[in-house]
């Protein structure tokens, strides 16, 4: 079965097929703004968390009135969305708000991956003090959490899906803060249900950490899901 995934324009959620990437890459997972201003609240709520975390302030009461009241207005508004409701994880919905790329929530990294030719799944970030563990570094739970997602992501560009069932992480030296990290993740290999991938994290020529897991792809699972992993 063949589903075309290829990207265009006028779809605000999507996946770009790997064929039609340049060697530069291309954005892979993409989840253009809706029209609710939910990924522009998103947005700016992640400056708050950044500022929160990283900076010292002598007064802040008026902006703990602002937020509450923030917050009352959006429960008063907006009708909340039960896991349950999700069929699965491929749906636009879901993906937003997940909390290593989802565009609607504020505890995502800003993780914009891009697809290579070869299916290899890329991002170039920069993680801030809201992501550190040591001094000065990315929290090693952060680094984990965001190799996780990118070999979700790889095995997506390879048109399979998993649920992670072994994932191990080798750090072999700190990820530093606001540095440029490149983060690659790949589908190494298949057999039947069980799905190899594996991921680097690098600044600059330093390799950070790496990442190889098993994934298990669920019982039952359609071709359809598999050959089109995530909708749009
Ligand atoms: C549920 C529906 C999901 C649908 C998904 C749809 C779309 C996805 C769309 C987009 C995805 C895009 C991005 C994704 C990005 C990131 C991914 C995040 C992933 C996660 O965040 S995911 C959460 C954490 N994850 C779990 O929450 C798993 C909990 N766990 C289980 O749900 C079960 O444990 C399961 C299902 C893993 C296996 O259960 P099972 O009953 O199906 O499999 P079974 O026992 O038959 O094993 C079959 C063969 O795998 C071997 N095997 C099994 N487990 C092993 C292990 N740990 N180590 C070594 N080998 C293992 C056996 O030894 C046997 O091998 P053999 O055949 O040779 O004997």
């Amino acid at each position: 079965m063949t589903t075309d995934t290829s990207a265009t324009d006028d779809r605000p959620f999507g996946t770009t097929d790997p064929a039609s990437a340049g060697e530069e890459g291309a954005p892979f997972l993409r989840q253009d703004d809706d029209a609710s201003g939910s990924t522009d609240l998103a947005r700016e709520l992640r400056r708050v968390r950044g500022l929160v975390a990283g900076s010292r302030f002598d007064d802040v009461h008026d902006a703990v009135r602002t937020v509450r009241e923030l917050a009352d207005h959006l429960e008063a508004v907006g009708t909340m969305v039960r896991p349950s409701d999700y069929a699965t994880w491929g749906v636009p919905e879901h993906l937003a708000s997940n909390p290593a790329i989802g565009s609607r929530n504020p505890v995502s990294p800003p993780l914009e991956p891009v697809v290579l030719p070869d299916a290899t799944v890329r991002a170039d970030l920069r993680l801030g003090i809201e992501y550190q563990g040591p001094p000065g570094c990315v929290h090693g739970g952060i680094v984990a959490l965001v190799f996780d997602e990118m070999l979700g992501l790889a095995n997506a560009a390879a048109k399979s899906v998993g649920l992670t069932a072994d994932l191990r992480v080798s750090y072999i030296s700190p990820t530093p803060l606001y540095a440029p990290l490149r983060f690659e993740a790949r589908q190494d290999r298949v057999e039947g249900r069980k799905i190899w991938a594996s991921a680097t994290v690098y600044t600059g020529e330093t390799l950070c950490a790496r990442a190889e897991a098993l994934f298990i792809e669920p019982r039952g699972i359609s071709d359809a899901q598999r050959d089109r992993p995530i909708e749009g």
